[in-house]
Parts: structure tokens; C-alpha cells; sequence
């Protein structure tokens, strides 16, 4: 699609006559802009409008600029070059990006893959208008403001059933209509959650990706699988799912975090056995200022347990300062005294370690979707910039050197892709009581590959980058929020070295005693 731009034409020689104290004009991509009155505004500085004045702009905009900035401006847009055409395609909502690598093979038109069906590339397609439409306009907003995620954003996204099916495959999908019809809640597997996962993230706004209810998707998955009574279950549920309360997980504590056996808050029942009185504190809890429900983990006399707590009396919120947006709603809380009725109990008394495990997978499978396609964008970013940017009189592509950081970003975002649907494939297809036991390792040694890889294009794409690498605005957006917050994946759902370290072991209760 070109910019929609007015009809009139002017000659190149009638361009070169603005350039005067009061008429400034320029060409971008045979587009006549009348900047006069827009000299004082520019961020750039008026100075370097006046020296392009009359001229073609185009190779100077786009090193500067990203295209965007046109269509956000289009009002200064006066007419085109007569016979001649605008080069550039502005991407329509929802459009599949042309440059390479910027999708993953399976949505590569000349590419084959044996995962997907019809069902998946509609879900695929519905997702992206989705999110181009509602989730990135309110996720750039939210992530400069700091501000929580709208009520209007959450009752879209409950009417599209976007809630429901970022919880993954389930019985909570039967009979809710999917993005109108986009796929069928029976039909919903583990590959439609992955590309739900990750076309939100084409966002590319870290902390505002947490705050748009990741709490719900690692808190509320314990409410369905472990709540005992069938009619709590279906208010929560429903609740959560109308978007009308917000629930988060509770388990990190400053005392324990992927250590969740140290955990300190405790839960004493009452001599009548009908309550317990929950005492504690919990940090970095996801979602927590806004939640009205709190899935916690918590100390009982012979081991940990997992309790619905509801907001009341004796809880306290309280916003965490993190390098992410404070949008993601990162959270310090504290129960004093909090009194919870014993049917709030998730799961078996001193069992809840299983309830805490057995979320976990779906958790990190989830985040390393995310950590990869965050990859993939950071790779499409690059490869724009190093075939726009010019220095040394050379595009950034012409140098070798940049050539080379480019294949170590592609392989490694591309083999993590792989590696992740060949483990979702598994997820697909194996009963849910073998998937702890044989799927923990793998996915808790992609998640801790992922971000290690996600460390590296980092690294690598500041040095494209250059400056604008670390400048919040503008063309190097994408890469700094990257580069500032891919470590909240390397820490958050299990560090790194706690999750290569989970893989190796699942792998030694499976060495065969014969092989010395
Ligand atoms: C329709 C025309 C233009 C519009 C709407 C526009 C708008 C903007 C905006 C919004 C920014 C802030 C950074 C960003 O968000 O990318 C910016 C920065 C800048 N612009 Fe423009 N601009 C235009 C044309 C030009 C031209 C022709 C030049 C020629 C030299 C120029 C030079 C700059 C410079 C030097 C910066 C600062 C870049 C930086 O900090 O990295 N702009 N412009």
C-alpha cells in the first residue's frame, strides 16, 4: 500500500522554488511535504529541514527516521512528483512483513511446514489484525506512561475470547467464540497458544507484555486445574475470563525464588479448622497492584500449599521500581493476619509443590514463544536498518562485519523456532501426566538456550544499532527495549542456570545403568 496522500502533482523544478525563510518544502519517496509550519515542531531541530529544503529528501529521511513517522505526519503531505510513483510499501493492519526472516518459515509463502493447519494461519491472521488494531496502539502508550493496561483493552480482548485462549488448550475454550469463529475451541491446540503468544509480542513492549494479563496466565491455569470445588471454579473463572477481576501468581518471596522451597509466608489454620491465617510477603509478583485475586504459595506444618487469597483486609500492593515499564504492574505484597477459608486450598496440603511445578511448563513454554518471536523482531529491525543506514558512504549491509553479527542473530532465532515447535508438537500430542516427566527438561533447556540467545542478538544488535540502541524513541526503539529487558526472561519462570540444571538432571534419571 502507498501513503495515502492528495491527488496534486508538482514538477520537481517547482519543489526546488521552496526553499525560502517562509516555504520549506521536500520530497520523500516522490511525496511533496510542506514542512513551513512545522520547522518549530520538528524534533529533529529546524535547522536541518531548512538545509533539505527544495531537495530529495528521501535518503537522509530514512536514515533518521522510520517510516512510520510519514504516515503518523501525513497531513504534511501535499501531493507526489507528477508521473512518478511512491517505492515504499506502508504494511496494511495485520499485513505479514516481505523482509526476510521477519516471519517464521511456516508463514514464509515458499515455505512448507508439516505443523499447521487452516486453523492456525486464520488464528495467525485474525491475531496479527488483533494486535496491530488494539494491543500495540495501547502498549506503546502504556509503556512510556507506565500505566496499567486498560479496562476497554481487557473487555476486547474477553469479547474475542483472547483470555480464554491465552490459557492454552482446555475445556475453557468449548462453545466461546475465537476471534469470530477463527478456530474452533475444540480444535484449539498448543500451536494456536503459540501463535497467540507470539504475535502479542510484535508489540515489542516488554514491561507492558507483562501487564497485559500475564498474571491470568500462569495464576489462573491453578485455578482450573486444582480448585476442588466445581462452582468456585466457575466464578473465578468467569470472573477472570469477562475480564471483570485480575489474578496473578504469588510465589517468589525475597526470601526464595527459583527456590521455592525456602518459601517463608505461612498459612496456620485456625483451631476451629476452618481458615488459615496467611503471613508473609511476596516480590516481583506480576499484576499484583491491580489484582483482585492472589494464587499464593505458602508454608503449612509439613510442607507448601497453594491458596486462593482474595483481596481484603490485611493485604497490602505496592508497585516495584524494575528496568521495565512500571506498566507491568510489579508488585511487593504483604499478608498480615489475612484470613483465608480452607476451601481456598489449590491442590492437596502440603502438596502444593506439584501444583507449583506442574504450572510451571506451560509458564516457561510460553515465555520462550515470546523470547523467540521478540528475537525475530529485533533480526527484522536490523536487517531494515543495516539496508537503510548509511556510513562511511556504504549502506550498514555492505560491510561484512554486519553481515556477519546478522547470520549469528537469523541462526539462532531460526534454530530456537525449531527447536520450540518441535517441542510444541510434543505438547500436542502427549498425554498431560507424561508431559511433566518428559517434557520439563526440554522445555526448561529451551527457555534457558532461548535466552541465552536472546543475550547474544541483544549484544549484537546494539552494535548495529550504534546510539540509537539505547534511545528509547525513535528508530532504535524496538532494539533498546530488547536489549533493556530480555533478562527479565533469563530470571523470571526459573533462572537460567536453576533451568539448565533441571534439563540435565531429568536427563540423568533417564541414563541407562548398561552404558559403563
Ligand atoms: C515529513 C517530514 C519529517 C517528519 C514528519 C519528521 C519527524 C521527525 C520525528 C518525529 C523525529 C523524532 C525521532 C523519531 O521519532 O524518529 C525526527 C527526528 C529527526 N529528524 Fe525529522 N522529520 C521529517 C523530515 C526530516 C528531514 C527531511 C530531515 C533531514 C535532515 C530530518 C532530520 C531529523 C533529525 C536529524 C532528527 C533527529 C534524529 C535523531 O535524534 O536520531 N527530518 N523527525
Amino acid at each position: 500500500m502507498s501513503l495515502p496522500v492528495p491527488s496534486k502533482t508538482f514538477t520537481r523544478d517547482e519543489v526546488a522554488k521552496h526553499n525560502t525563510e517562509d516555504s520549506v518544502w521536500f520530497i520523500v519517496d516522490t511525496v511533496v511535504y510542506d514542512a513551513s509550519d512545522f520547522l518549530d515542531a520538528h524534533p529533529g531541530g529546524e535547522a536541518v529541514l531548512r538545509q533539505v529544503a527544495g531537495t530529495d529528501a528521501t535518503s537522509i529521511f530514512y536514515n533518521l527516521h522510520r517510516h512510520e513517522v510519514l504516515q503518523k505526519y501525513n497531513d504534511l503531505a501535499i501531493g507526489t512528483i507528477a508521473g512518478e510513483k511512491q517505492s515504499i510499501i506502508t504494511p496494511k493492519l495485520g499485513d505479514l512483513s516481505t523482509v526476510p526472516y521477519a516471519e517464521p518459515l511456516w508463514l514464509t509463502p515458499q515455505f512448507k511446514s508439516p505443523y499447521f493447519k487452516d486453523s492456525h494461519r486464520k488464528l495467525q491472521r485474525a491475531m496479527r489484525e488483533f494486535t496491530d488494531e488494539h494491543i500495540t496502539p495501547e502498549a506503546l502508550e502504556k509503556e512510556r506512561s507506565g500505566e496499567y493496561v486498560s479496562q476497554e483493552l481487557i473487555d476486547k480482548m474477553s469479547k474475542v475470547g483472547l483470555l480464554h485462549m491465552r490459557m492454552g488448550p482446555g475445556k475453557h475454550l468449548y462453545g466461546v467464540d475465537l476471534l469470530n469463529g477463527a478456530v474452533d475451541g475444540k480444535e484449539f491446540d498448543y500451536f494456536h497458544d503459540m501463535i497467540c503468544s507470539q504475535e502479542q509480542v510484535r508489540a515489542a513492549c516488554r514491561g507492558f507484555q507483562d501487564g497485559n494479563m500475564a498474571g491470568m496466565v500462569i495464576g489462573l491455569t491453578c485455578i482450573l486445574n486444582y480448585c476442588k470445588d466445581p462452582v468456585m471454579k466457575k466464578r473465578i473463572s468467569d470472573e477472570v475470563f469477562s475480564g471483570q477481576k485480575k489474578i496473578c501468581l504469588a510465589i517468589t518471596e525475597a526470601f526464595a525464588g527459583s527456590d521455592v522451597a525456602g518459601l517463608r509466608t505461612t498459612a496456620v489454620k485456625t483451631p476451629d479448622g476452618k481458615h488459615y491465617i496467611v503471613n508473609g510477603t511476596k516480590k516481583w509478583i506480576t499484576n499484583g497492584v491491580f489484582s483482585d485475586y492472589f494464587v499464593t504459595g505458602v508454608k503449612t506444618d509439613k510442607g507448601l500449599s497453594v491458596l486462593l487469597i482474595e483481596r481484603g483486609e490485611g493485604i497490602e500492593t505496592k508497585p516495584i521500581k524494575t528496568s521495565y515499564s512500571p506498566a507491568a504492574g510489579t508488585t511487593y505484597i504483604t499478608f498480615d493476619n489475612v484470613k483465608v477459608p480452607v476451601e481456598n486450598l489449590l491442590g492437596e496440603e502440603n502438596k502444593g509443590i506439584y501444583v507449583i511445578l506442574s504450572n510451571f511448563n506451560h509458564e516457561r513454554w510460553t515465555m520462550a514463544c515470546a523470547t523467540i518471536r521478540y528475537m525475530r523482531l529485533v533480526v527484522e529491525e536490523s536487517l531494515k536498518w543495516a539496508h537503510q543506514r548509511l556510513v562511511f558512504n556504504k549502506r550498514l549491509i555492505d560491510q561484512p562485519v554486519i553481515r556477519q553479527k546478522l547470520a549469528k542473530m537469523i541462526a539462532l532465532c531460526e534454530s530456537h523456532q525449531s527447536w520450540l515447535e518441535t517441542i510444541t508438537y510434543q505438547m500436542c500430542y502427549m498425554p498431560y501426566s507424561e508431559q511433566a516427566k518428559h517434557l520439563g527438561g526440554p522445555i526448561a533447556l529451551l527457555k534457558m538456550s532461548c535466552t541465552r540467545a536472546a543475550h547474544e542478538i541483544a549484544d549484537e544488535a546494539v552494535q548495529i544499532w550504534g546510539g540509537r540502541g539505547l534511545t528509547q524513541t525513535g528508530m532504535g526503539r524496538v532494539i533498546e527495549n530488547f536489549n533493556r529487558t530480555y533478562k527479565f526472561d533469563a530470571i523470571l519462570g526459573g533462572a537460567e542456570e536453576v533451568l539448565g540444571d533441571l534439563g540435565v538432571r531429568q536427563a540423568m534419571k533417564y541414563m541407562p545403568k548398561s552404558v559403563l
